[in-house]
């Protein structure tokens, strides 16, 4: 029986997890978890699975919980050492990373340091502080399990092959929401158009993401941190299906693949078995001559220019993916909020990339002052 902490299980990936864990009581067992505000389905989650601590956001979530478990015994706590005892809970053997955002990075580290395997879907924390989390990682031995479905695709392709003949690793990409659109009827699109992913259903912060193809731009960071490789070794291909998940080609040009119908709970059941699997019954089997034609497409950089800052902030390292990632969060929240417009998102990213005056090898404190600043900056800019 592995002990389970869930950080974001009112999510779209918590409760993913929640069924992975439900579907297989004999081997998991969920100890801790948290959420941010919606205790409504936070409160039907903790009834259902029965977790000794739940951390939440803030005081005001704090006692409406209270109140909707008045009789039921589990320890609650708010704020962000809450989010780290769930993170460091006793016993916990797994922490599956769920939140969304940068927030995610300090329990990662807690947990590292307290010997916890990481299976993370929270790619904002390699992306902010990649460099911190593997040297963490590395100092404590800790695994850090890919979620994503790319990168568990690329984990799965890699096992009992020997690291040093990858040729390069090629990330797939849906396109998003606005795949088929030139860049300038991008200028009045809407939220309710760009929440609309055409083959995953997710959290509002990461379908923004894919529709300006930031996701996949992250995700090249991520893969970057998670596989020990070098920017000019990694590329992005279109392939608007989602079935072939990523890819690895290796130095004698072989290329071996992972497919299969897009649902998160593969990605994430495998993070949980490594290196074992289990069945997953309710999960669509694939068949490829249903599905048809596969197309692919070379990723076109002016077109999804946050593809580009990405790679840029990438390649010149040290505080400027922290930029990246906080300009980013700052810019979508206000697009969702409907404060400002699309195209604004990566015009707001640029800005202050341009601004910045990057930090080499940056610690922990200089990243988390680096961060605020920029949202500050953002901030100024949207309002
Ligand atoms: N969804 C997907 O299919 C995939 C997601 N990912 C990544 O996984 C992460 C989660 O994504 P997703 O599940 O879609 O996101 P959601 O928005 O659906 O869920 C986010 C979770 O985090 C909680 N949360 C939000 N803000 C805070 C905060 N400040 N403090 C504590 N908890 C907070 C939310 O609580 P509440 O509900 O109360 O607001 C919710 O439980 C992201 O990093 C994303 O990029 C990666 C691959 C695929
Ligand atoms: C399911 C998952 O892993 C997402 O990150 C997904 O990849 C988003 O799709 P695109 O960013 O390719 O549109
Ligand atoms: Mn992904």
């Amino acid at each position: 029986m592995k002990k389970i902490s869930l950080l974001g299980a009112t999510g779209s990936i918590g409760i993913q997890t929640l069924d992975v864990i439900a579907a297989h009581p004999e081997e998991f067992k969920l100890v801790a978890m948290s959420f941010g505000s919606n205790y409504k389905s936070g409160s039907e989650i903790i009834k259902k699975f029965k977790p000794q601590f739940v951390a939440v956001k803030d005081k005001e979530t704090y006692d409406h919980l209270k109140q909707e478990l008045s009789g039921e015994s589990v320890k609650i706590g708010y704020g962000q050492e809450a989010l780290i005892e769930a993170a460091v809970f006793d016993g916990v053997e797994i922490l599956v990373n769920a939140v969304v955002g940068s927030v995610g990075l300090i329990p990662t580290l807690k947990a590292i340091e307290n010997k916890i395997t990481i299976a993370l879907a929270n790619k904002e924390t390699l992306v902010t502080a990649g460099h911190l989390v593997t040297e963490h990682a590395k100092k404590y031995n800790v695994d850090i399990l890919p979620v994503d479905s790319e990168h568990s695709a690329i984990f799965q392709c890699l096992q009992g092959e020997n690291v040093k003949s990858i040729e390069r690793l090629i990330v797939t990409a849906s396109g998003g929401s606005f795949r088929d659109k030139k860049r300038e009827e991008l200028v009045d699109v809407t939220v309710e158009q760009a929440l609309n992913h055409p083959n995953w259903s997710m959290g509002a912060k990461i379908t923004i993401d894919s529709a300006t193809m930031m996701n996949k731009g992250l995700e090249v960071i991520e893969a970057h941190w998670l596989f020990n490789m070098p920017y000019e070794k990694i590329d992005v291909l279109l392939h608007k299906e989602s079935i072939i998940h990523s890819l690895v080609e290796f130095h004698d040009r072989s290329i071996i693949a992972q497919l299969g119908s897009p649902d998160m709970r593969v990605p994430i059941q495998y993070a949980l078995t490594y290196p074992e699997r289990l069945s997953l019954p309710e999960v669509k089997g694939l068949e490829l001559w249903e599905v048809g034609k596969l197309h692919f497409e070379k990723a076109d950089f002016n077109r999804f220019r946050c593809l580009q800052f990405a790679f840029d902030s990438g390649k010149i390292g040290g505080t400027m993916p922290t930029v990246l990632n906080a300009a980013n969060e700052e810019a979508v929240a206000a697009f969702l909020k409907g404060s400002i417009k699309f195209l604004q998102i990566e015009e707001f990213i640029e800005r202050a990339m341009d601004k910045h005056v990057c930090i080499a090898q940056p610690g922990l404190e200089q990243i988390q002052e680096v961060d605020q600043r920029t949202r500050k900056f953002v901030q100024t800019l949207i309002s």
